[in-house]
């Protein structure tokens, strides 16, 4: 089944890549690069004390693991419920093909009102990274600093040029457009990805016959750029790749894989965090913590997992029974990056020729070519719509290109949840024609969703409300998006290949008469998607009387030695996207913690 739906260039080619793989075994996964396994030693002597304890190596669990345990007195102790990295995630073109897959934490919202209605059940489905390196091992690899102006979420607590030095001590930029000057000497190899389809330029043309021009690397904030990616000789540098490789040797960091952390404990009489309760595979222990925990499950798990273990809104925890610790905003203010995919009919040939025995073939002996890349997904526009427009760009436009009977069409449309009708739809067009698809996103949204408890068991997943487009203005705004990109259709560029809007059969919306405002709003409300750029949920903030559950160096208000340090303490959405951002915030926290413990 799964062989029958790789066809089309991508898909042939992904095959042989496949085949070749499993014929010679090849181990592309690259756990060489992380300190082994410290499970079955933990299991024998969980007795032992660790200075710190770091829940969840993702992109910020990994970045402080390694700036803890330069002090060679601390001992550090990372948990991680993933196991490491496999060979897919190694492949940059595979980016796609990790959802819903065993290292995708594959959540999904509660029924949604005004998105997601063309999906199954009207469920949004959510990413998340679960294995060491967390989102970083399941993202496209876009490397973006946020604006100036994002800072200003931060509550002047964060000021742009503080963090400048956190993201220079973090990259590591080879090649040679730094127009945006990025770090040098950091840990993070970022690069371009060197994608040259011909399409790509046909995209920058129809930009700019909009008064969009190519900027480079964003050094301005709108226009058209090809994005940074953390890169590294043509393999993923995810970040537990980029951040544990240089820890191997370090006698004082214990990794543990399959470790799901249930519970955060500590002592009600001095409000203070003493440890955690964890399952390493099936055996649960109790292990402690001598000088902090720091919380980086990401900004769903570290939400929930702050509830299970008592932090968070009274009445929520009184209803589970779950006795309080403190009463915060935990799970509240949860942002997100929404965007709606629009598919286009692209009638001439954009192909380049291929040789898919070649690709492969580069891929595995040279780490060059096709599969080095992510599709088109790399060309950006940043660009500003009404009603409410933003220096910065409101609207972040993404790009995907399917060859004719695409085989990877089908499952990029399944992992994202679309009902059976819409996918049939869209794969049908595909056999007679290659498909653009443009993917307007709204990066600063009004609408505000919220994580909570299903259930007080740690192993059930939690509810999240998504309330994607619940604000009118969002859904406005993605509007004006759609019709910016029905404009591109029309420019000299795109007529070249005669690039056509794909009227998808979406059941919801027969009634409306196809390029009406009312079938335009219809389409996003079925065809809008979450891009699972999720922050918010423990947000951050200076003030004494508000809902900032964290304060200024990320530790939970009113509790001692217990910190967050991940997406979720990032207060608004940012217009880029936000690794970057995650990592130049850990990489802050890191700092702040060796100058209040170190000797
Ligand atoms: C599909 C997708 C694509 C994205 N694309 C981009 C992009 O191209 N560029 C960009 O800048 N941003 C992108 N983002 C956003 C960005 O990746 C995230 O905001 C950021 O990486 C989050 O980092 P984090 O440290 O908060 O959490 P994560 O990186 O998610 O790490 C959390 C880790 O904690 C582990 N964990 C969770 N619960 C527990 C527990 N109870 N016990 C033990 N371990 C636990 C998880 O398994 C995971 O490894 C993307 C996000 C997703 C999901």
């Amino acid at each position: 089944m799964f062989e029958e739906q790789l066809t089309g260039f991508l898909g042939h080619a992904l095959l042989q890549l496949i085949s070749v793989l499993s014929y010679y075994n090849y181990e592309l996964a690259t756990n060489q690069h992380f300190p082994d396994d410290f499970g079955p030693m933990l299991i024998e002597n969980p007795k032992q004390n660790f200075d710190f304890i770091i829940i969840g190596a993702g992109t910020s669990g990994c970045l402080i693991a390694n700036r803890l345990s330069e002090v060679k007195e601390w001992n550090v102790l990372l948990l991680e419920a993933g196991t490491d990295p496999t060979s897919t995630v190694e492949v940059p073109t595979f980016f796609d093909r990790l959802k819903m897959s065993e290292e995708d934490w594959k959540f999904s919202t509660t029924k949604e009102k005004n998105a997601c209605l063309g999906m199954l059940d009207t469920r949004c489905r959510l990413v998340a990274g679960k294995m060491l390196g967390g989102d970083t091992g399941i993202s496209p690899m876009h490397y973006e600093r946020a604006f100036p102006e994002d800072f200003t979420c931060f509550n002047e607590s964060i000021t742009y040029e503080e963090a400048l030095v956190h993201y220079n001590n973090i990259e590591n930029f080879v090649g040679i457009d730094n127009v945006r000057e990025l770090g040098t000497g950091g840990d993070l190899t970022i690069s371009k990805f060197g994608n040259e389809e011909h399409v790509r330029q046909l995209i920058y043309n129809a930009a700019e016959e909009l008064e969009y021009t190519k900027i480079s690397a964003a050094l301005q904030n709108l226009g058209y750029y090809d994005v940074d990616g953390y890169i590294k000789s043509g393999s993923r540098n995810h970040f537990a790749k980029a951040f544990l490789d240089t820890t191997r040797n370090r006698k004082n960091l214990f990794v543990v894989r399959n470790a799901l952390v249930t519970k955060i404990i500590g002592d009600e009489i001095d409000n203070r965090v003493r440890g955690v309760e964890v399952y390493v595979g099936k055996t649960k222990l109790i292990v402690k913590s001598r000088i902090e925990v720091i919380l980086s499950a990401g900004p769903i798990n570290s939400a929930k997992l702050l509830l299970l273990s008592g932090f968070g809104p009274k009445e929520q925890l009184k209803y589970f029974n779950i006795p309080l610790k403190a009463n915060i905003a935990v799970g509240k203010n949860m942002q997100d990056h929404i965007a709606v995919p629009i598919f286009i009919k692209v009638n001439s040939s954009t192909a380049n020729e291929t040789d898919f025995a070649d690709a492969t073939y580069q891929f595995l002996k040279l780490r060059k070519g096709p599969f080095t890349q992510i599709n088109i997904h790399d060309l950006v526009g940043s660009i500003n719509t009404c009603p409410y427009p933003s220096s910065r760009g409101n609207i972040k436009i993404y790009h995907y290109h399917f060859f004719e009977s695409d085989g990877l069409l089908r499952p990029y449309l399944e992992h994202r949840g679309f009902v059976g009708k819409i996918m049939k739809s869209i794969i049908k067009a595909n056999t007679q024609s290659q498909l653009l698809v443009m993917i307007p996103t709204l990066v600063l949204p009004k609408s505000v969703g919220e994580v909570t408890l299903q259930s007080p068991c740690p192993f059930d997943a939690p509810k999240i409300q998504g309330n994607y487009l619940s604000e009118e203005d969002d859904l406005e705004s993605l509007t004006c998006a759609f019709v910016f990109v029905e404009r591109l259709l029309k420019t000299k560029a795109l007529s070249e290949i005669d690039a056509n809007f794909l009227h998808v059969d979406i059941p919801n919306c027969r009634s409306y008469k196809v390029g009406t405002l009312g079938y335009i709003k219809c389409y996003i409300e079925n065809m809008g998607m979450p891009l699972s750029h999720i922050s918010g949920t423990v947000q951050y903030g200076n003030c004494s009387n508000c809902d900032a559950c964290v304060d200024d160096k990320m530790r939970i208000r009113g509790i001692r030695h217990l910190r967050v340090v991940d997406a979720s303490v990032i207060p608004k959405s940012i217009s880029q996207s936000l690794e970057a951002t995650v990592a130049m915030l850990a990489d802050r926290a890191a700092a702040d913690i060796l100058r209040t413990w170190g000797k």
